[in-house]
């Protein structure tokens, strides 16, 4: 998948976060965006994924030189977000059917496997709304992760995960995260360090 973001700026009222940003993110690749608290890391990851709109400028997403249609995008990306709502009411097994209906799982991956790779013993049949800040971070990173999606956009995603946790985000990038298009927002050396290419957002200042 190919990302073009072209002539793009964002503003919130009067207050410019982004100014021009040109833009080609490429897949199989991974990029890291990179800066200081309210640099924009966050706000350019949501416009390139589709989530949020900017105010000038265009975002288009093509795979093998075919234009993938705006309202097509969201087929092809996950996302993970600290900000994210998960529906706490439904048991993480509830839940990863509900999101399974809408999204294939990676090839050869079964719910019971997203189950037993998130690691919590029991989990599948507890209320989300009864996990903690760190399990439901790494339901948020699974469902992402294990989505058979070409393109995987991440905001910090090590938020409220002990070493453990950071440690298997790595290891699931390592080894599902290959041959996409994967970009990270983060602070956070140990969320991006796999990442071949660095882009700091304070140029589009
Ligand atoms: N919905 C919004 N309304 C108004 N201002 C916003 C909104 N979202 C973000 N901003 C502002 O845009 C700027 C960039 O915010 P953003 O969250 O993208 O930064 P960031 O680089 O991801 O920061 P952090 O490292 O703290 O997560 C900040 O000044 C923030 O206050």
């Amino acid at each position: 998948m190919k990302i073009s973001v072209n002539s793009l700026s964002k503003k919130f009222v009067h207050h410019p976060v982004l100014r021009d940003v040109h833009l080609t993110l490429q897949g199989p690749g991974s990029y890291a965006l990179l800066g200081v608290n309210g640099s924009g890391k966050s706000t350019l990851l949501r416009i390139i994924a589709g989530i949020q709109q900017a105010s000038k400028g265009t975002v288009e997403y093509s795979f093998d030189g075919h234009r993938i249609a705006p309202e097509l995008v969201f087929r092809h990306v996950s996302f993970c977000a600290p900000g994210m709502d998960i529906i706490e009411e439904m048991s993480l097994r509830e839940f990863l059917q509900f999101h399974f209906r809408f999204k294939q799982p990676l090839k050869g991956i079964t719910i019971d496997d997203i189950i037993a790779l998130i690691g919590i013993r029991q989990a599948g049949d507890k209320l989300i709304g009864d996990f903690s800040s760190g399990m439901k971070q790494r339901v948020k990173l699974a469902q992402a992760i294990f989505s058979d999606t070409q393109a995987l956009f991440l905001d910090e995603p090590c938020t409220n995960l002990d070493d453990k946790g950071v440690a298997q985000y790595q290891n699931w990038m390592q080894q599902y995260g290959q041959g996409r298009l994967v970009v990270v927002a983060s602070n956070d050396e140990r969320e991006y360090s796999f990442c071949n290419e660095r882009i700091a957002v304070e140029q589009f200042k």
